[in-house]
């Protein structure tokens, strides 16, 4: 088949529309854009150069075969992508999808540039099974390529719909992913099927909404009202990393900290009261520079990226707001997952540390506590990027482990005036040494004197001026002199031998 330069432009232009019209209305009614609108709209102006657009040319309604693929700049920084069009089978893969997602992501792998997913999908194209699935180079590689590259490449997802069976492994195969509120689902069986296997009825928004995802399963870090505040959590998500493992992550020019925020005023000396450590830690770093991950998943631990003095840091953080602060397993996961990331992508981590322990009890023993705190603690001992961990107001049992304490190679341990390390708190501790003694005083104000004196010569074991001398923490610094300190503790470390252990690698608990 020969053409002229008429015949191509009328072929491109065909092809760059998409699918049916009816397809495009049904998407605008629900507020979608078209593939390509999503990636002009994340894009620098100009730079998107596409590959395969003849891709199933003469085949009949399957415009590029249902993926636009390419590279392109963001913020003038070289990107690869890939984007379903589900006005063509909603977007499920054929055999040359499934190729050109494949090629794209080794580019991206090869060229040592961040891979950016814009997922909407009914995965596999059943009618074109053979051709698609079980090969060599079928979908299965895909997924392959993505294990490869991950930690290598930042790899990151936009989900604005479906992302359906096979289709859900590249989300979850993805550093992070961003989901669009009523419209992004993620599922291994779809509502139909299900009902099918196991008879329960459900919609796709009730058992893999957006929603469902970013507050329950964890697989979604981002909640996200539209389309276009997707496309700019992954612009900003990108904006921290370095283009791969190779390289440090990009600075900033040095920004203050937030005026007036009293760090020592946000911290209440009671124990049992809460504070929200998300403000504890953007009053710590440069002004509006904190991007939160997974705020609405196991909300008892925070995590995020922000920056201090313009370099690029990752927050690992308590709030006792939730759970009084408690590490349960979904909050182990989370910070396992978020430490291996950032050391990955040479990204330092701060720890900020008001933690009681891991949570006790027969239902997280059921969950298997054990493995999934000793899976953070393995994240936590096996980074070897700078790390520092702060006690804020309290680091006890292996909270303190699994807060980066001073047995994990941090490159230092700050605590604040105020701060307790111990392996308990004191009211835990005196009763679990004394219970016999205590129950046998009858009369109640011996017992509270008893009690008090125990108290009393427990907090001066665990006084933090005796640690400071015993050297177990370096420093005390006054939490006014905080963010300075960390200023220069982290540029003290930033060129540290980041040798860990002789080995391919460990064997995780998982
Ligand atoms: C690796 C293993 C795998 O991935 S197995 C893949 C299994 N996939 C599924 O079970 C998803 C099936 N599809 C769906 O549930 C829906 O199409 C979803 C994704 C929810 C989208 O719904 P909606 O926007 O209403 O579109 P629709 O159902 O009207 O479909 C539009 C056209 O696309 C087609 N289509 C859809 N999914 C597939 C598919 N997986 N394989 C082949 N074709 C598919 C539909 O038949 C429909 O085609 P047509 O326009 O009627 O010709």
């Amino acid at each position: 088949m020969t053409l002229d330069g008429a015949a191509l432009e009328r072929l491109g232009k065909r092809v760059r529309a998409g699918g049916a019209e009816k397809y495009h209305a049904a998407n605008a009614a629900k507020g979608k854009l078209f593939a390509r609108e999503r990636i002009a709209l994340l894009v620098d102006e100009g730079s998107f150069v596409e590959d395969g657009l003849h891709a199933n040319a003469l085949a009949d309604g399957l415009p590029a075969d249902g993926v636009v693929t390419g590279q392109a700049s963001i913020d003038g920084r070289p990107v690869c992508l890939m984007a379903n069009d589900s006005t063509v089978k909603a977007g499920s893969w054929g055999a040359r999808t499934v190729e050109k997602i494949i090629r794209i992501i080794e580019r991206a792998y090869a060229n040592g540039q961040p891979m950016v997913y814009l997922v909407d999908s009914a995965g596999a194209r059943i009618t074109d099974q053979v051709d698609l699935f079980p090969g060599r180079r079928g979908a299965g590689k895909i997924f392959w390529n993505q294990v490869r590259a991950s930690g290598s490449i930042p790899q990151v997802c936009a989900l604005f719909g479906p992302s359906a069976a096979g289709g859900a492994y590249i989300p979850a195969f993805c550093d992070v992913v961003a989901m669009v509120d009523g419209n992004a689902s993620m599922y291994l069986g779809s509502d139909r099927m299900v009902e099918m296997v196991t008879g329960e009825k459900t919609t796709l928004e009730e058992m893999g909404g957006a929603r469902v995802h970013c507050a329950e399963s964890g697989v979604g870090h981002f909640l996200c009202k539209t389309e276009a505040d997707a496309l700019d959590v992954v612009r900003r998500y990108l904006s921290y990393l370095p283009a791969n493992w190779t390289s440090p992550p990009p600075a900033a020019p040095a920004v203050a900290a937030p005026e007036k925020v009293d760090l020592a005023g946000l911290v209440p000396a009671s124990e049992r009261q809460a504070f929200d450590m998300r403000r504890y830690v953007k009053g710590l770093l440069d002004a509006d520079s904190f991007l939160e991950i997974q705020a609405l998943w196991a909300k008892e631990l925070t995590i995020g990226f922000g920056r201090l003095d313009g370099q690029v840091v990752g927050v690992v953080a308590n709030n006792s707001m939730f759970k009084g602060g408690v590490l349960f397993v979904d909050s182990a996961d989370k910070a396992t997952r978020f430490v291996q990331l950032c050391d990955a992508f040479n990204v330092p981590l701060l720890f900020l540390s008001d933690v009681p322990g891991f949570m006790v009890g027969t239902a997280v023993e059921k969950q298997g506590i054990i493995r999934h705190g000793a899976k953070m603690i393995t994240a936590i001992s096996e980074a070897t990027v700078p790390k520092i961990c702060v006690v804020v107001r309290k680091a006890y049992g292996a909270g303190l482990y699994a807060m980066a304490g001073p047995g994990f190679e941090p490159d230092a341990t700050i605590a604040l005036p105020t701060a307790k390390i111990a392996v308990m708190g004191a009211e835990a501790a005196v009763n679990a040494v004394y219970a016999n003694k205590i129950a046998a005083i009858e009369d109640p104000d011996e017992r509270a004197a008893f009690v008090a004196e125990r108290r009393a010569d427990y907090e001066q074991d665990i006084d933090i001026v005796r640690l400071a001398s015993e050297l177990v923490v370096d420093a005390i610094v006054e939490p006014a002199d905080l963010r300075t300190e960390l200023v220069r503790r982290f540029a003290a470390a930033r060129h540290k031998d980041r040798t860990f252990s002789r080995r391919r690698h460990g064997v995780t608990p998982v």
